[in-house]
């Protein structure tokens, strides 16, 4: 582990980071933060949760000429919450600097970020449309951009904003530098990225698995109709603090969110079509505790970093293993450890194979919790109110009830009476979740390739790393070479 004194970083942003409880960097940042100062194009790949967007901030801040008004750095982000978020980390990096930066997305109303615009913002973050928006409102100049972030590029694309991408690209100085920052990489991404970038450095941070290793990865095989009923037994069984749960269709979003209200937990949905001012009172929310359970689109929750999140559920199996990474690694950030369960139907078991060639990494099968056991949880849970409330020790007002009780009945029988009458017992209510079609059967890949469309990534193009490990664009520049992965023997099909 490295200090961040050590990475010649100033003196204001070393006291930003230290108030932020940054004491050491995470690899990707001791990897990319100096090639970052000094110019250099990057393609930044490691693990979710692991301080990528401090990875390309630091630098950002570094690189600020606070007397300078003009919009020097762009970082484009697929989604409003991702652009909000990402400006708050950077906003708290170059805090000390006291640099100046705004997001701007969709959603909100334009006139008060063309007259934030006008305040001379020297970083902008924002989702394509918008940035596009402002482009040719001509309420947002870029002439003086000297470095352009891509965060979570591949979601980007597969959002469909490849054009607009491009003519942003085109309306920020040639002679810039291009970061590009993501959790997986697949193939199709790293042409493009390569196509738009200079001579960029590749920094892959070295790790067994794509996924991070506190996170207990299992699944459940389950029919499509029984899924519900085992996610509400689940979810009395683990008790999650902070959990979320991700459907594949909005519909599917809505229903569950629906249904797992009715059954009495607090639960939430959040997609692309709700309002911008819903979406953020749900993440609001969710990150203060208020609602148990997220329920989420893929695109929703991407890149999202709200700490405490305990287990994550996939009710549906994603249908590429990239969104498998990126979905997890809502859980187990920053250190902690998490939880993901994943629900397969039958059909669907090839999906999960291609996932665990992805992620070089087996998921270990979970017997759904039978409906005894979902009451157990429950009972627990009674139990600990139980012995919290009375670790409060404000019952002076209830002794005299109790002296009365204990001597007309057994201490036994009085305690299990409280216990149930603390215990929500498993609610069977039943609700409607219309049923998905099973993604397409298919049998876990084989080298052949076979149209797993947009991500035969995965496995394969990891092993495609050999492809640019061999070409002229790694250049280790005498540096510890061992940082940026080879590719070769960690992701190498004998491993599994
Ligand atoms: N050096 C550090 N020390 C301690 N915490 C850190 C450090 N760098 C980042 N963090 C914290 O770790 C969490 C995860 O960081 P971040 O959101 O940048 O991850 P990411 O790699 O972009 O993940 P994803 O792939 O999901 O987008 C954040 O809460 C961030 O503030
Ligand atoms: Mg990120």
């Amino acid at each position: 582990m490295t200090n961040f004194s050590e990475l010649n970083i100033s003196e204001s942003t070393q006291r930003s980071l230290s108030r932020m409880g940054f004491e050491e960097a995470t690899p990707i940042q001791e990897g990319t933060v100096r090639f970052g100062m000094e110019g250099r194009d990057i393609i930044g790949q490691a693990q979710t949760g692991t301080g990528k967007t401090a990875a390309f901030g630091i630098p950002i801040i570094e690189k600020i000429d606070t007397k300078n008004p003009a919009v020097q750095a762009l970082i484009i982000a697929p989604t409003r919450e991702l652009a909000i978020q990402v400006s708050e980390e950077i906003y708290r990096i170059g805090y000390d600097k006291r640099a100046r930066i705004l997001s701007v997305y969709g959603g909100q109303e334009i006139g008060r970020q063309i007259r934030a615009l006008r305040n001379n913002p020297q970083i902008v973050v924002g989702t394509p449309g918008r940035i596009l928006d402002h482009i040719k409102r001509r309420t947002l100049k870029l002439d003086g951009v000297q470095t352009l972030v891509l965060d979570e590029a591949d979601e980007m694309l597969n959002m469909g904003f490849i054009e607009d991408i491009n003519t942003i690209m085109a309306s920020v100085p040639a002679e810039r530098q291009t970061l590009l920052f993501s959790a997986t990489m697949p193939g199709p991404i790293r042409k493009i990225a390569e196509t738009f970038m200079q001579n960029p450095e590749i920094v892959k941070i070295k790790s067994k698995e794509m996924t991070v290793e506190n996170i207990d990865q299992y699944f459940i095989k389950a029919h499509e109709r029984e899924k519900f009923d085992i996610l509400s037994r689940i979810l009395n069984v683990h008790q999650p603090e902070l959990a979320i749960v991700f459907g594949r269709t909005k519909r599917r979003v809505d229903e569950l969110s629906h249904a797992l209200s009715i059954r009495g937990y607090i639960a939430e949905g959040i997609h692309g079509d709700l309002t911008q001012a819903k979406r953020m009172s749900v993440l609001r929310q969710f990150k203060e505790n208020k609602i148990d359970i997220l329920v989420a689109t893929d695109v929703a929750a991407r890149g999202l970093d709200i700490s405490g999140v305990t287990h994550v559920y996939n009710f549906d199996i994603p249908q590429d293993p990239e969104s498998y990474v990126h979905r997890i690694g809502r859980t187990g950030r920053a250190g902690k450890s998490g939880m993901a369960v994943t629900f397969v139907t039958p059909r669907e078991m090839g999906y999960l194979r291609i996932v665990e060639e992805t992620t070089k990494k087996r998921m270990t099968p979970m017997n759904p919790p039978s409906s005894d056991e979902a009451l157990l949880g429950q009972q627990r849970l009674a139990v600990e109110q139980l012995v919290e409330i009375m670790g409060k020790n404000e019952l002076s007002d209830y002794k005299q009830f109790a002296s009365e009780l204990l001597e007309k009945y057994e201490a036994t029988d009085l305690v299990a009476a409280a216990i149930r009458s603390l215990t929500r017992e498993p609610n069977d209510t039943p609700v409607t979740i219309t049923e998905e079609r099973p993604l397409p059967a298919r049998r876990s890949s084989s080298r052949s390739g076979g149209g797993y469309k947009g991500n035969r990534s995965g496995g394969r193009s990891y092993g495609g790393g050999r492809g640019y490990g061999s070409g002229g664009s790694r250049r280790s520049g005498g540096r510890d070479g061992s940082r940026r992965d080879s590719g070769r023997s960690r992701y190498s099909r004998s491993e599994k």
